[in-house]
């Protein structure tokens, strides 16, 4: 059975500025929770901080817990490359390595001690399939990796995140650089992973939120007013300013 996943209390600060305000919020398993709220309101800090990648910004840092199966990981002694296989990553603007198609995906692995040129080859096609990207790359796998639309690009970084079987997703805002047709699928394939994963997205977009997300959470100023299932956010939020948030950005 799938772990629990939750922060408590998480406060996030750069130098004194407190950023992310006690937020407690859990993050069911196979289900997509959607981050929403105004520019500058702490989404994308929040985001961060549950792989720990806030770490590397100098000034910044966390009180509170992030809890996974029992441990706290926003320990001081928590293995953060350890943890950032666990918990995956993909950024707004896609970040292949400048490597081809194969090493992006075979990079994870190797660095885990992964030699063998036969496993190395299923976990590179394992992953593009999952990524929805194989049949579009399988027969140019050593070409480069920048080669690839911005679309596919955004396909192979959550390839690339996938190959170390992470068993939470975080995505920020990662079809905004996007045309429709790429937008749609990464949507698709957001909902056809959920199926093994969990996955938190960041998005200015309600309505992909509406469209993708199970939970959705409203921050505001740093704070947490609102986090319920989707359906009831958008139809009949109980906050004021989630109401207005939404009536003004979907209605
Ligand atoms: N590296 C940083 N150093 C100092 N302050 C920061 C840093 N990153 C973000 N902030 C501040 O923290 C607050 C939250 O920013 P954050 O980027 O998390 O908001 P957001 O809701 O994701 O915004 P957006 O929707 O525009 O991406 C803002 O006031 C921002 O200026």
């Amino acid at each position: 059975m799938a772990q629990p996943f939750s922060t408590e209390d998480l406060s996030i600060y750069y130098g004194t500025f407190e950023a992310v305000k006690k937020i407690s919020m859990e993050f069911p398993a196979e289900t997509v929770t959607a981050l929403i709220g105004p520019s500058g309101c702490g989404k994308s800090t929040f985001l961060r901080s549950l792989n720990r990648m806030n770490d590397e910004i100098a000034g910044a840092y966390a009180t509170g817990h992030i809890w996974m199966n029992g441990k706290d990981l926003n320990d001081p002694g928590t293995d953060v490359i350890k943890l950032r296989q666990e918990i995956g990553m993909v950024w707004q603007k896609p970040n292949p390595f400048y490597k081809s198609i194969y090493n992006n995906i075979a990079f994870g692995p190797r660095y885990r001690g992964i030699k063998r040129k036969k496993e190395l080859d299923e976990i590179v096609e394992t992953s593009l399939r999952k990524a929805a990207l194989w049949d579009e790359v399988k027969d140019r796998l050593h070409g480069s990796a920048l080669a690839l639309s911005g679309g596919q690009q955004q396909r192979l970084c959550i390839a690339r995140a996938l190959s170390v079987n992470p068993s939470i997703l975080l995505l920020d805002e990662p079809a905004s650089a996007l045309d429709p047709v790429s937008t749609g699928k990464i949507e698709e394939l957001i909902t056809e992973l959920k199926q093994e994963l969990r996955i938190v997205i960041v998005t200015h977009n309600m309505q992909q939120a509406a469209r993708i997300s199970d939970f959705t959470a409203y921050f505001y100023v740093g704070n947490l007013i609102e986090r319920g299932k989707t359906k009831d956010i958008f139809t009949n939020p109980t906050n004021e300013l989630t109401q207005e948030y939404i009536m003004g950005r979907f209605g």
